[in-house]
């Protein structure tokens, strides 16, 4: 869909969010979910919910946006050079937007700059700016292509004399079954710049393009004016560097394709362009990490020198923490993704080290890769421990949730903590506030 086909007409509305949830049922009982179960009984109308508002902008135009919001400006009355309604640069920065990746449906997050050189004694209402970028935010996108898609869109609509749009994009990793799960220490999002120029910004040697990266840096933003990416080049989403479809039943998988594809088309889009080619296959290996198993989490065995708590020899105990294990998890809500990490405390005889940060980042996944919320996520890990090692166990919870960020109230930054505190961590004020001093002290990756 290009920018001069700009906008589906609304039909079938209703029937288009019905065959949305049909498509999440298929997709959940394809997890081994129980669909009646409380926690996701409104998950396919949600999900339908966030994915018509995520990709509003198939219905928007950004022509009749720019066209009530053309505003006379002079330029300069006398004299040699550029300024106001001639010539004379505007940039917005810093606008927050989120766009969902055409090629695995998650969502990412872009900070969009742009700048346009007015013409004709005429400006454009400032917010303008941001609305239009969001209408073509607001579909399966692409970094570049979007940033194609607001420029051309500007330029049509303004017929400045130059317009530019630099994006940084924000796209969460994908977990790396095949190397082992990823540990806290490794990269946190997968990071991408793009630009695109019209009229005096087709050159990207131009001088225009250097005082619109010098606004930039006003307020820290460093991106280089060649960030253009070719198309036919690798593409950012990690989705395609990832393992493949995880094998469960083959015939479920494919019911889950289907039902992906299902989505794409009600949302206006051709599953067959080029861009979503593989897209359903992607999204559902990502969803696949997320299946309802009936293994248990075997530890047996794993915990070497396992105390008894009621061996008189230990008193002499000391507490012990390991921070920052790397968690992922799927809101069962909005089957979007949260991250973050997980902080563990619990207390052990002085000089023995009972458990190996490996099994506590396994119970970490164990519990993280599965339909959840922060709450059970936090409370099954510390009960888990507990059971390992006595019953003193804290646990911290820090997550980003998508659904918080992406859709719905949008609160970019925000962040959720959650707390466990089992056995003596819920009396003992002096051993909770050491543990947290120490989550305070200790660098995050
Ligand atoms: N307690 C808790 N709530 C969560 C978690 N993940 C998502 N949610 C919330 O689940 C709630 C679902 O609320 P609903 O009103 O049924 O759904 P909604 O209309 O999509 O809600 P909004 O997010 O407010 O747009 C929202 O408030 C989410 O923020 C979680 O891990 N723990
Ligand atoms: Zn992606």
């Amino acid at each position: 869909m290009g920018v001069l086909d700009e906008g589906h007409v609304e039909v079938g509305f209703e029937q288009e969010t019905l065959t949305i949830e049909e498509a999440v049922k298929v997709l959940l009982q394809g997890l081994g979910e129980d669909i009646n179960r409380e926690g996701l009984s409104k998950t396919p109308a949600r999900v339908a919910k966030a994915l018509r508002e995520g990709t509003r902008g198939y219905r928007q135009k950004a022509k009749d946006i720019v066209q009530g919001a053309l505003f006379p400006e002079a330029g300069l009355n006398n004299g040699i050079g550029h300024a106001g309604g001639v010539g004379g640069l505007v940039i917005v920065r810093d606008l927050d937007l989120f766009s969902y990746c055409e090629s695995c449906l998650l969502p990412f997050q872009v900070k969009c700059h742009v700048g346009y050189v007015p013409s004709g004694q005429c400006v454009v209402g400032l917010s303008k700016l941001s609305r239009v970028a969001d209408v073509f935010a607001k579909r399966l996108q692409d970094p570049q292509r979007l940033a194609d898609d607001v420029c051309s869109a500007l330029n049509h609509g303004i017929k400045p004399a130059g317009v530019a749009v630099v994006l940084q994009c924000l796209h969460i990793h994908f977990p790396n079954l095949e190397l082992g799960f990823l540990d806290s220490t490794h990269q946190e999002w997968v990071t991408v710049s793009v630009c695109s120029g019209k009229g005096l910004f087709e050159n990207a040697k131009a001088t225009i393009w250097s005082d619109f990266l010098s606004l930039l840096k006003f307020r820290g933003i460093n991106v280089e004016k060649t960030c253009t990416r070719d198309s036919t080049g690798p593409c950012w989403c990690p989705s395609q560097s990832s393992s493949a479809l995880i094998p469960c039943k083959i015939e479920t998988v494919h019911q889950m394709v289907t039902a992906v594809t299902s989505i794409l088309r009600s949302l206006g889009e051709d599953p067959l362009r080029k861009g979503l080619v593989g897209t359903p296959n992607r999204y559902v290996t990502w969803l696949l990490n997320f299946e309802k198993t009936n293994k248990e989490l075997k530890l047996d065995g794993y915990v070497c020198g396992k105390m008894d708590p009621f061996q008189p020899n230990c008193n002499e105990e000391e507490m012990h923490s390991e921070l920052n294990l790397a968690f992922w998890s799927q809101c069962e809500h909005h089957l979007l993704p949260f991250h973050g990490v997980v902080h563990i405390g619990y207390f052990c005889t002085k000089g023995t080290n009972p458990i190996a940060k490996s099994i506590l980042q396994s119970i970490v996944h164990f519990y993280g890769f599965k339909l959840q919320v922060q709450e059970r996520i936090t409370r099954q890990v510390a009960e888990t421990v507990s059971s390992l090692l006595g019953g003193d166990v804290i646990v911290v919870v820090e997550a980003s949730h998508s659904c918080m960020v992406s859709r719905g109230i949008e609160k970019l930054g925000s962040n959720t903590a959650t707390m466990a505190l089992l056995g003596r961590f819920s009396t003992d004020d002096t051993a909770k506030t050491m543990f947290l001093q120490r989550i305070q002290n200790t660098p995050t990756s």
